[in-house]
């Protein structure tokens, strides 16, 4: 499984200056390396972003910028286009195309209670209508033009949806164009994150996309605002699904989503103009909900971000799966570059810069084509479309209800060998399923009466298409029926003839095919039944088949009929949308559909219930004795582990015990050791003791002798003192004498040296 991370690719789209923008310079500049620069002296803003479009680009060049992406769907990754922008900055230009709003005027419904769209009648396109005009096509138009082209030759169904965010409800664009019926998201493990009973229409062609695309947009809510007469005021995204019918060489399904989401647009509150409650309320939601995709992709973008506050609004929650996982996003930020709006053209490239961060982390949609839950799925599927079938067959329609019954045989069938289920049944039961789809379109169109959403013309399917039960002949001209058509007058009548005629030939053709199979005509069941014992009771049918008239086409794009040349600006087809409305088949997430009971119903549940008892009554003594077997089996193999175990615990025991002897020993010897050592340390001990003891002893007379060392010295200067002291006494009295002398002499006259003499 191929799988890498990538970040979002962001690219700028610039719009022109328009004659309604009120400063006509704009503040906008391009440079080289897809740099961008938004500067007016006051405000300053410079980045670059994977791929910016000037004012000039064309639609083409756009949609090159996404193509790649859009083909990976077939290959089964999954690809999100979202336009982020202002109001009237080109978002609605971008992704659904230049002319879009001239074509198809929206109800302004802001002041109005809504009308019921889904009844009225329908106009056909005039020529110049953008939808025959290829270079007008948005990203929208041209990745469903280029998908159906691209997807060519590869067997894949195809299933479209479209729905809207609307103060924070989600509606179903194709079905609920009252807006009372709000949708909720859920989550499992099968469909991941998904809109609950929102109606997927299998679309076979380009054509029937652009009717869903344009039946839908016109109940989407737009409103005049200060910057854009036509403002979409709500989020919408149309979603193709892709799912193959043949398993590839390795055994996998590929399945893929391509979300393509025009967002509303973000406002400014505009004090001048008297904005009504609702007006503010609405343009309160759309401003949050997209700061909640800011936050989401900050939060995406930033490393330490734990949580990402993805349930915090419808439009972050259903991209969810796009934003954070497994999906090529391409975000296409649209601005103005006029001085008015500079503002948000700066915060809109602050929220692409942040994009810019994001890792997205993709890896292939691949399922093996064996999966328990596909199959259960697929069945489920088929169970579900043939009870739908049966629902629209009443009163005259018995001979149809026959070959659901069949139909019904069939699909017991292969819920039968649900337990051995190779690819090549599952590629059968894919097979049968979309044929059924099929089927169930031709029938829709047959029935004349009902007053459904696709209701005043029916469309036969393609002729080329070869997944069809039947076979029929070549399509009438459209030259012949178009003046009809396009008078207006007796369209109903012309096409209720067609029908009714069609019908007819249809019973008969379904009675003789019924009787050539030996089937009996009225319970369709093969003999023994209720009416035969064998088939060669049945008469045999005498009418040949009559042919089975198709209802009109008109021109349109098939899938096999298209040849495009990618090098000429020239159209790409010569796709004629007239837009004659017709029944598709639609399926729903988690709808259940009851079924019906009609003539000799409950008489075949009753067998295939009695067959059903018998064959599970036989299944269970087959259980009951393989349990048996299993059971004796498994009990001798416990015995068998109990005795092993047994003898285990035993060798250890021993072994413990043996350990344990040896410990013992161990900690005897080690005793003894220490003991031993102990003793030794004691006469150590004592020995050191007694060396001491000697020791101070020699000190101590060492001591006493010095001390009297001490003694007699202390005596000997005492006594040295003394005489000192005495012969200090002697001196001083004979120096006194002596002074007396000296002094007596000078008085009596006798000479210095005898005193000297006497001195010394
Ligand atoms: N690249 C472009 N070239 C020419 N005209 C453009 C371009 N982009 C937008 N316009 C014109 O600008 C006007 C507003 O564009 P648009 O309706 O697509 O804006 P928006 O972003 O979808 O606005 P809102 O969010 O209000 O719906 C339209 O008249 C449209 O034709």
């Amino acid at each position: 499984m191929e799988e890498n991370s990538e970040n979002l690719k962001v690219a700028i789209r610039v719009r022109p200056i328009l004659p309604i923008d009120k400063f006509q310079d704009s503040v906008v500049y391009l440079e080289e390396n897809n740099n961008i620069r938004v500067s007016d002296g006051d405000h300053f803003i410079a980045a670059s972003y994977d791929r910016i479009f000037p004012s000039d680009s064309s639609q083409n060049e756009v949609f090159g910028y996404v193509k790649s992406s859009v083909e990976g769907t077939v290959k089964g990754f999954n690809c999100t286009i979202f336009a982020y922008g202002q109001t009237g900055s080109g978002k609605t230009y971008t992704m659904f195309g230049s002319d879009w709003e001239q074509n198809n005027p929206a109800p302004q419904v802001y002041y109005k209670q809504p009308q019921n769209r889904s009844i009225r009648k329908y106009k056909s396109a005039s020529p110049s209508h953008m939808f025959n005009d290829p270079s007008k096509y948005g990203i929208i138009l041209n990745s469903i033009h280029h998908l159906m082209e691209y997807a060519e030759g590869k067997s894949f169904t195809f299933y479209c949806s479209f729905l809207q965010i609307y103060n924070e409800k989600i509606y179903d664009l194709l079905q609920n164009a009252t807006r009372d019926k709000p949708l909720n998201i859920r989550e499992d493990k099968v469909n991941g994150i998904f809109v609950e009973n929102l109606a997927e229409y299998v679309v076979q062609n380009a054509a029937d996309c652009f009717y869903l695309l344009e039946q839908g947009d016109k109940n989407r809510i737009v409103r005049q605002t200060r910057y854009n007469h036509h403002s979409s005021r709500s989020h919408t995204i149309f979603q193709i699904l892709l799912e193959s019918d043949k398993a590839n060489k390795r055994g996998v399904l590929k399945k893929a989503k391509l979300n393509l989401c025009d967002l509303a647009g973000s406002e400014k509150y505009d004090k001048d103009s008297n904005m009504v409650k609702e007006h503010i309320q609405e343009m309160t939601l759309i401003n949050k909900s997209l700061s909640i995709l800011g936050k989401v992709i900050s939060a995406l973008g930033s490393q330490n971000s734990a949580h990402i506050p993805f349930r915090e609004s419808k439009l972050t929650r259903i991209l969810q799966d796009s934003l954070a996982v497994n999906t090529r996003t391409i975000l296409i930020a649209t601005v103005s570059p006029s001085l008015e709006y500079i503002e948000e053209t700066i915060n809109t490239l602050k929220f692409a810069d942040r994009a810019k961060q994001v890792m997205v982390k993709i890896k292939k949609n691949e399922i093996s084509a064996t999966n328990d839950q596909l199959v259960s799925k697929l069945q489920r599927e088929i169970q579900h479309l043939k009870d739908m079938l049966n629902l629209r067959k009443k009163g005259g329609f018995q001979e149809i209800n026959q070959q659901i019954w069949s139909l019904k045989e069939e699909n017991e069938r292969l819920k039968k060998i649900t337990r051995d289920i190779t690819v090549e049944e599952v590629e059968k039961l894919k097979q049968e399923n979309k044929n059924l789809r099929l089927e169930l379109q031709t029938f829709k169109q047959m029935d004349s009466t009902e007053n459904s959403f696709f209701v005043t013309a029916s469309q036969s399917k393609s002729s080329s298409s070869s997944n069809q039960v039947r076979d029929f002949p070549p399509p009438p001209q459209i030259k012949d029926i178009l003046p009809a058509l396009e008078s207006g007058a007796g369209i109903q009548s012309t096409l209720e003839e067609w029908r009714k005629k069609d019908l007819e030939n249809a019973v008969e053709n379904l009675k003789f095919k019924i009787g050539k199979e030996g089937r009996c005509p009225i319970c369709t069941l093969k003999p023994p039944c209720k009416h035969y014992l064998s088939s060669d009771e049945i008469p045999k049918p005498q009418t040949p088949p009559k042919e089975v008239l198709p209802l009109p086409t008109y021109p349109r794009q098939t899938r096999s009929s298209t040849v495009r040349s990618e090098n000429t600006e020239t159209p790409r087809s010569n796709l004629s949308f007239n837009g004659l409305p017709k029944h598709m088949t639609i399926r729903y997430r988690n709808s259940s559909a009851k079924v019906e009971e009609t003539a000799g119903y409950s008489e075949y549940v009753e067998t295939e219930k009695r067959k059903k008892f018998m064959k599970a009554a036989e299944n269970n003594m087959i259980k009951l004795a393989k349990i048996e077997a299993y059971r004796e089996e498994k009990i001798k193999r416990e015995l068998e582990k109990l005795e092993e175990e047994r003898k285990k615990e035993e060798e250890d025991e021993i072994k413990q015990q043996l350990q344990e002897l040896k410990r013992r020993k161990y900690l005897e010897q080690q005793k003894k050791k220490l003991e031993e050592l102990r003793v030794l340390k004691e006469k150590e001990q004592i020995e050191i003791s007694m060396k001491r003891k000697s020791e101070e002893e020699e000190k101590l007379k060492k001591l006493k002798k010095e001390k009297k060392y001490f003694d007699s010295q202390k005596k000997k200067i005492v006594e040295h003192n003394r005489k000192k002291a005495l012969i200090d006494g002697i001196m001083m009295d004979q120096i006194d004498e002596l002074t007396n002398n000296v002094l007596n002499s000078k008085s009596s006259g006798r000479s210095e040296r005898t005193i000297i003499g006497k001195l010394s």
